[in-house]
């Protein structure tokens, strides 16, 4: 498949299914009976239908929580806002370390691997779009994009760069610009076009389309589906977006820290019934072993 804007560009640059491979079975990445306690930062919240709190309304605790990441496969992680699924994000990327569970990539529970381990497989293995793009405002576009890489010790490579922006609909001429000076959207496309030229096996994205017009959301979808045609092995997309979640090849709902459904693709229609009539519900759905 190619995206309109350089999709067979950006398939060049990234790894086939079994290069450096982690693991060559069907699971790239798996949480098992992952935890995480925010009680001692958790403060007073109001309270909301579907997040997570206990009876004096600070943060208690998400999990445990059961995921698995198969190869080939695009998984969205929907539900009611605050009920977890960012935090669910970071554990599995080694962000967070989990209270209690294990995350296995490959062979490796990350878990338990020291901090610069997993910040070092962050910048080599994972690719990642935040809600607040994670861009450091004072380095120009190019220096944003290549930043994994020059902290690996990688040659920057203009080429890439340019591909990298064709691929999200950003001018070359952006390239020069100082981050700050660029709308929210574009800030956007910069992250994305950041994640998109690493050599990545998982993307890991909150909210990837979050800020940018209809179009431009069809061809970020299109370039991650492009993505994962040319070897990127799973991706996980953390959405209130309905229309995200459509073009994702499983879904998993989450609710007050569970995951509480686990759907195969779904059309626009059917997720945006979910998550009315999910958020009007009192309990869980019903708890399971994704
Ligand atoms: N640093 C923190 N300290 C204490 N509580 C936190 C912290 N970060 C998040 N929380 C709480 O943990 C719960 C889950 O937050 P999280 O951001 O994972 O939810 P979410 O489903 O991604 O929300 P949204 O869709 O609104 O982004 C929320 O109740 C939130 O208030």
């Amino acid at each position: 498949m190619e995206t309109r804007h350089g999709g067979r560009d950006a398939r060049i640059r990234l790894k086939t299914a079994h290069d450096g491979d982690p693991d060559a079975n069907d699971k790239v990445l798996q949480a098992e009976s992952v935890c995480y306690d925010y009680s001692d930062g958790g403060r007073r919240r109001r309270r909301l239908p579907g997040r997570l709190h206990d009876r004096n309304g600070s943060a208690p605790q998400i999990g445990p929580v059961d995921i698995v990441l198969q190869s080939g496969r695009i998984t969205a992680l929907i539900g009611p806002s605050g009920c977890g699924k960012s935090t669910v994000l970071k554990l599995l990327a080694g962000i967070l370390t989990p209270s209690r569970g294990e995350v296995w990539y490959g062979h490796r529970n990350i878990a338990q691997q020291p901090g610069f381990r997993r910040a070092r497989l962050r910048r080599t293995e994972f690719a990642f779009i935040f809600q607040d793009y994670m861009l450091v405002d004072s380095l120009t576009v190019a220096e944003n994009i290549i930043l994994p890489q020059s902290l690996n010790g990688s040659a920057a490579d203009n080429h890439a760069v340019s591909r990298a922006l064709s691929c999200v609909d950003l001018p070359i001429g952006v390239m020069g610009r100082k981050v700050g000076e660029l709308s929210g959207g574009q800030q956007q496309r910069v992250a994305i076009a950041r994640a998109m030229i690493m050599d990545a096996h998982v993307l890991f994205a909150d909210e990837p389309t979050g800020n940018l017009d209809p179009r431009a959301r069809e061809d970020t979808l299109d370039a991650i589906q492009a993505a994962m045609s040319a070897g990127l092995k799973a991706s996980l997309l953390v959405t209130h977006d309905a229309r995200v979640a459509s073009r994702a090849d499983r879904i998993l709902y989450m609710r007050d820290g569970r995951i509480c459904g686990s759907y195969h693709h779904m059309d626009q229609e059917d997720i945006e019934r979910l998550l009315l009539s999910g958020s009007e519900q009192k309990e869980p759905l019903r708890s399971i072993q994704v």
